[in-house]
């Protein structure tokens, strides 16, 4: 497969700290892969996402995403930990917001809304404001937005961090059912070991300070993947190891 990122010694300071984040840093990324990126509170796993992003510039390095060109869709996107859905606007609003500046007529850019909230199994929702929805539907909807501009590559920070652990495993599913039907290259921040082994096909393990990659582990175990495996629980340990 052909590969859609390439982190070259990538480094990152904030302001005049003279400590990087991280440094020196390299990381590919196949197109269609979903990786989960680990690591320990403060390491720099969300500066990452969002140099990936474009939200903030490295100091030293490059990123290099290999896509081709569209003024229909965007290089990428991404879904925050508390969905960021504006409270003033519904949720089909919410979602068509991003499409703006998109070479798209009213009739694409509406079919796309019904595409993504389908997706996402909020067709029936798309009416309601907000706070008439729960976390977990909220965070549907950010994961609708994030898809509705049909992204080469979708970041996710730490998404499903603020739910409860029953919704949490939901929202993992229905995450990867989007992802076996749109086959999408996902990098996937989180802190739980287990959710990135449960969901992903690498998993990449930051760590030190300046952080790095101490561990690029791909994940072997065909899915459905069965939470709470042995097979899974050892792995676990491996990474927990290399934290
Ligand atoms: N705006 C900022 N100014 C200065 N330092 C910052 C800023 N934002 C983050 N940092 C520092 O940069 C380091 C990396 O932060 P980052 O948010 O990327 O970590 P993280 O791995 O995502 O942590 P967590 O899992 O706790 O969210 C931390 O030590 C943090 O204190």
């Amino acid at each position: 497969m052909a590969s859609i990122l390439n982190i070259e010694g990538l480094s990152y300071h904030y302001g005049n700290n003279p400590d990087p984040v991280f440094a020196n840093l390299d990381l590919r990324m196949e197109d269609g892969e979903f990786i989960a990126v680990v690591g320990g509170s403060g390491v720099g796993k969300s500066t990452l996402l969002r140099c990936v992003a474009g939200l903030a510039s490295a100091s030293h390095g490059s990123i290099e995403l290999q896509v081709e060109e569209d003024d229909t869709r965007r290089s990428r996107s991404v879904v925050f930990q508390d969905g960021r859905l504006m409270p003033w606007r519904r949720l089909r609003s919410n979602v068509a917001y991003g499409l703006k500046g998109l070479k798209l007529t009213a009739e694409e850019k509406a079919n796309r809304v019904d595409e993504v909230l389908k997706l996402a199994r909020l067709d029936q929702l798309a009416d309601r404001w907000p706070h008439q929805l729960s976390g977990g539907q909220v965070q549907r909807g950010g994961i609708a937005r994030a898809l509705a501009v049909k992204p080469h590559l979708l970041l996710m920070d730490e998404p499903f961090s603020a739910v409860d652990a029953i919704t949490r495993q939901h929202l993992q599913d229905q995450l990867l059912a989007i992802w076996e039907q749109t086959r999408k290259a996902v990098m996937f921040i989180t802190h739980d070991i287990e959710e990135a082994i449960y969901l992903a096909d690498r998993v990449v393990v930051l760590s030190g300070s300046p952080a790095n990659i101490a561990l690029d582990q791909r994940i072997e175990l065909p899915r459905p993947r069965r939470r709470g495996s042995d097979d899974l629980q050892a792995l676990a340990q491996d990474i927990a190891n290399a934290l």
